[in-house]
């Protein structure tokens, strides 16, 4: 059975040996849902919800790149929303040809789409531990997920990443996507900084946002991300 088994003093003090503060950003006390140990009579249906990471960062900063490290390393499943809607556009499905024009034009999918694809995913593994790449996009996004999954994410993990390297490694990305194009890239760009930097605000403020240095080699920054994943302590 999966169960967070950490305390709050014991969480903070792994924290503290291992994290560099130019990298590492606690906007504030973690909030009790990630620390808090199962509570003797607390329901079954609360202790064994999953454990969510939701991962943020511009177009090119490197989520994809660090979830798949995250995961093979820390045993999370892997979650790409983008994946999902990918996976949906070359489907037969009725909202293939929709997903398409959206992701062409750098905007963002309904948010009933992409919840109902990610609590299908989330319903169909064996895994507890899952880490939601690309989501959520919006506040929009954040508010239905948290609606229809009936829960907040544990934590936010979010890559931090200057313009011109974003660009940078968007155009040589090279795995043949519609929206891997200079004008798709300024567009998602703007849609990233109006509509999907609010949310990691969101959680900021909630003091749930992990800020970390996406620059330098993907190594330099999976050790940086590495503390973070080490500290929790999960049992599966
Ligand atoms: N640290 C890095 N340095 C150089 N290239 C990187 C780095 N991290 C990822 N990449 C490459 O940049 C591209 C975008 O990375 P990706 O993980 O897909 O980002 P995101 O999921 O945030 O869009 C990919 O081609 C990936 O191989
Ligand atoms: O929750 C999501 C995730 C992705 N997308 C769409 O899928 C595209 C690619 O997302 P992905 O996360 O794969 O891109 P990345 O940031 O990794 O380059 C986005 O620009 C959106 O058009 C979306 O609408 N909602
Ligand atoms: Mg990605």
């Amino acid at each position: 059975m999966w169960r967070r088994s950490t305390s709050l003093p014991l969480f903070f003090s792994h924290l503290q040996q291992v994290r560099r503060a130019d990298e590492l950003k606690i906007c504030q006390a973690f909030c009790t849902e990630i620390v808090k140990p199962p509570v003797e009579g607390e329901s079954n249906s609360r202790r064994n919800s999953p454990f969510v990471a939701f991962v943020l960062g511009g177009p090119g900063s490197g989520k994809g790149t660090q979830c798949l490290k995250i995961a093979e390393t820390f045993g999370f499943d892997h979650i790409g929303a983008g994946d999902l809607l990918r996976k949906e556009m070359h489907s037969d499905s009725e909202n293939g040809a929709m997903i398409q024009k959206l992701m062409k034009e750098g905007s963002i999918a309904p948010s009933e789409v992409t919840v109902k694809l990610i609590k299908k995913a989330i319903e169909s593994a064996e895994n507890r531990k899952f880490l939601i790449d690309g989501f959520p996009r919006s506040e929009e996004n954040r508010v239905a997920y948290e609606r229809i999954i009936g829960a907040e994410p544990n934590f936010v993990l979010f890559f931090d990443c200057p313009e011109e390297v974003m660009v940078k490694r968007v155009l040589n990305r090279n795995e043949g996507r519609v929206d891997d194009n200079e004008h798709t890239v300024k567009e998602r760009l703007k849609v990233y900084k109006a509509i999907t930097l609010p949310v990691a605000n969101h959680y900021a403020k909630k003091g749930k946002l992990y800020k970390v240095d996406g620059t330098g080699t993907q190594e330099e920054i999976f050790e940086r991300v590495r503390p973070i994943f080490a500290s929790l302590r999960l049992s599966t």
